[in-house]
């Protein structure tokens, strides 16, 4: 103790030196730590949070003080137990609502610099962005599936922290015990069902090391919207009850609280801010009667709701709040039209259908968006890697819109002859140049007057006709070839592309004007392999492909399958995944579809997968602290992917596409990327 205090006065007269205010109070605090091997007691140098979590980093975990060190990699794969919980319970239903949250805060993401990821309730990584691949600490990958975060194992830090206490925590570069983590902030947030049971820790690192406030108020943001999304799905069959602080200047909780009792008069659900309202936590109020738990019973919250009255609760401290009831009905999966995207503004009174769970979050949010937009005239930039449904997409747009009775008319930019572009988009008179029809052609624009026309692979244009389809977009007239007479449209404007056009502006490679006019509102659709809703994605197009096919409804995959589908990156998204879903529904045998009925190309490529997976768990299990494969990143594993499908098919482009599902424009962009190239007899780094 002597030793701790004579360090402290010691380090103090350091900071006296350098500035009270400019000193790095937990820098200095770590020092100490590492120095002296104990946590230092008292609070005088870092929180009090901090000072704890290090005292049970030391004493609790016997973590290495002063150390740097990489978490320890769990098996998600080991044990069935473990996925099914992930692809059944209620952390299904939070990740097709992250699905939806992360593609709305990409911008944002991306602009901050930060990784969104969500881990079990014990703190092991399920779930993460591309950026978070990227994330190294004590030479290890941190931010990878399996990665446990857990206190234990990373020492404290925003996840682990908050799936031990579970509350939402914070933590700044050297306020972490763990020396690996000092160039980061990170931060989790328990995501709690109604039922009170801990469902998810959704966590944030940033490599701004002082952002943790920061990545804190954003994650309770989500956390409010994902707890809102999990009341909704209970919210069917009873009465809701909606809380209010009786008179407007009474504060005494900011948010409308909510209560769900269901038809046998037991309360089955409370949200956050009625739990603050009433008190007693969740465990005292659910699973209780109402009589009891809320001091109303079944027959008089059905009189209030038939009688439009309004009931008065007592609080935690005996005093009145307002609650209305609402009648929440049995949901049976065929009433499937309310579906909707989980916007707590616009959710219906009980919660939209169960069926939601299977939906496309993504896509809805995605329509959503849109149909605003559309109604403005704002022009729509939909970017996304290739198969993610980027078409899909303006189809569905296009079938929902206002001009859903006038033409939709797609152009691949990438597919045309450069030479034949300007005549396909704008039309020529008869005869104009050789080759040309005698009567002319009208061309794209006038063809989708009125309707919307849909400039597919757009950063595939060329730069000339890059000035001159912005001209065209300006003043809204076309002049066919051989022609000198405007002609008038009426078009709203799509498009799309795979490649970052902020990046081909900077390159001068797209042009500046042309891109801001195209692109009104930017939609990204997330790659399959970030969606943390990919297993409910993929039992919905199960069931489409297993329907359109005319199989037998109990035809299932076996759960080796899933596991592989959660793991696998599927490189050619949606369209990769609707390939192989449909292969192996028409080759299976019997009612469950085993490992040998998937496809032998992406058998193949599995068997590149599973040797990385080898040579981790062999890496992990040598020691549990050891240094873990550092580097290896998804687009690794896509190089890696085409490179396979390339040599496989001989440098066959077309077979080597149809394999790993993409079209043949979409390889070339890969190889190019990937520094790669192909003939018959060699498939090599260039
Ligand atoms: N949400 C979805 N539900 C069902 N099927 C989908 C969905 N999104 C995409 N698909 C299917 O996946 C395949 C690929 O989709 P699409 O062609 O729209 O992708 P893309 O992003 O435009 O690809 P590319 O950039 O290569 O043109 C199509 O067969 C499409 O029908």
């Amino acid at each position: 103790m002597l030793d701790r205090a004579a360090a402290s006065v010691a380090a103090l007269r350091g900071a006296e030196e350098t500035g009270f205010y400019g000193v790095d109070r937990p820098g200095v605090a770590w020092d100490w730590m590492k120095q002296t091997g104990q946590a230092p007691a008292g609070a005088d140098w870092v929180r009090p949070q901090v000072a704890e979590a290090w005292a049970r980093c030391v004493d609790d975990h016997a973590l290495p003080p002063g150390a740097e060190f990489a978490p320890r990699q769990r098996r998600l794969e080991s044990g069935a137990s473990e996925l099914d919980g992930w692809r059944r319970n209620s952390l299904g239903g939070v990740a097709g609502h992250l699905s939806a949250l992360v593609y709305d805060l990409r911008t944002l993401l991306d602009e901050t610099n930060v990784a969104l990821l969500l881990a079990d309730p014990a703190g092991a990584v399920v779930h993460l962005l591309d950026s978070g691949s990227r994330i190294t600490a004590g030479g290890a990958q941190i931010g990878r599936i399996g990665a446990d975060w857990s206190e234990a194992s990373l020492g404290n830090n925003g996840v682990g922290t908050a799936s031990l206490l579970r509350e939402p925590v914070a933590f700044d570069g050297k306020e972490h015990f763990n020396g690996a983590l000092h160039r980061f902030a990170t931060a989790g947030c328990p995501i709690v069902a109604p039922d009170g049971g801990l469902c998810a820790i959704l966590g944030m690192i940033s490599d701004r090391r002082d952002a943790a406030k920061l990545a804190l108020g954003f994650l309770k943001i989500a956390r409010h919207m994902l707890e809102a999304s999990l009341f909704d799905r209970l919210a069917a069959d009873g009465y809701l009850l909606r809380l209010r602080a009786i008179g407007e200047a009474d504060a005494r909780f900011a948010d409308e609280g909510r209560v769900f009792v269901g038809a046998d008069g037991y309360v089955r659900g409370v949200d956050r801010a009625a739990v603050e309202a009433l008190g007693g936590g969740y465990s005292a109020l659910v699973g209780a009667r109402a009589a009891t738990a809320l001091g109303v019973d079944l027959p008089a919250l059905i009189a209030a709701h038939e009688g439009g009255r309004i009931l008065s609760l007592p609080d935690r401290n005996g005093r009145p709040l307002y609650a209305e009831a609402h009648r929440c009905p049995r949901r049976d999966g065929a009433a499937s039209s309310a579906r909707r995207a989980p916007d707590r503004a616009d959710a219906a009174p009980c919660g939209p259908d169960a069926e939601r769970d299977w939906s496309d979050s993504v896509l809805e949010t995605a329509l959503r968006k849109a149909a605003g937009l559309q109604e403005r005239n704002i022009p729509i930039l939909i970017t996304g890697e290739s198969g993610v449904g980027k078409d899909y997409l303006v189809r569905r747009l296009h079938a929902g819109g206002p001009r859903k009775e006038r033409p939709l008319v797609a152009i691949n930019c990438a597919a045309i002859p450069r030479e034949l572009i300007e005549s396909e988009l704008f039309g020529y008179e008869g005869g104009s140049f050789t080759g040309a029809r005698a009567k002319g052609k009208s061309g794209k624009f006038v063809e989708a007057d009125k309707g919307i026309l849909f400039l597919d692979e757009i950063g595939d244009m060329a730069a000339d006709l890059q000035a001159t389809l912005l001209r065209v977009l300006d003043s809204s007239e076309v002049v066919p070839i051989g022609s000198s007479k405007p002609i008038r449209v009426d078009v709203r404007v799509v498009a799309a592309t795979n490649r970052s056009l902020q990046e081909m502006v900077q390159k001068g490679a797209f042009r500046r004007d042309l891109y801001y006019r195209l692109n009104g509102v930017q939609l990204w659709l997330p790659p399959l392999r970030e969606r943390p809703d990919r297993l409910g994605l993929l039992s919905q197009l199960f069931r489409l492909e297993r329907d359109a096919l005319g199989s037998a409804e109990d035809l299932r995959f076996s759960d080796e399958v899933w596991r592989i589908f959660f793991k696998h990156p599927w490189p050619g998204n949606i369209r990769e995944a609707r390939n192989v879903l449909r292969s192996s529904i028409a080759v299976a045998k019997g009612p469950v579809i085993e490992i040998d009925d998937l496809p032998i190309d992406f058998l193949q490529e599995l068997d590149f997968d599973q040797r990385v997976t080898d040579a981790e768990s062999q890496d992990a299990n040598v020691d549990e602290t050891v240094e873990l494969e550092a580097g290896f990143d998804l687009s690794d594993w896509e190089a890696r992917a085409v490179r396979h499908a390339l040599a496989s098919s001989k440098g066959n482009i077309a077979k080597a596409a149809r394999s790993l599902g993409i079209t043949r424009a979409t390889l070339y962009h890969k190889m190019a990327r990937y520094g790669l190239r192909s003939d018959r007899r060699i498939v090599s780094k260039r």
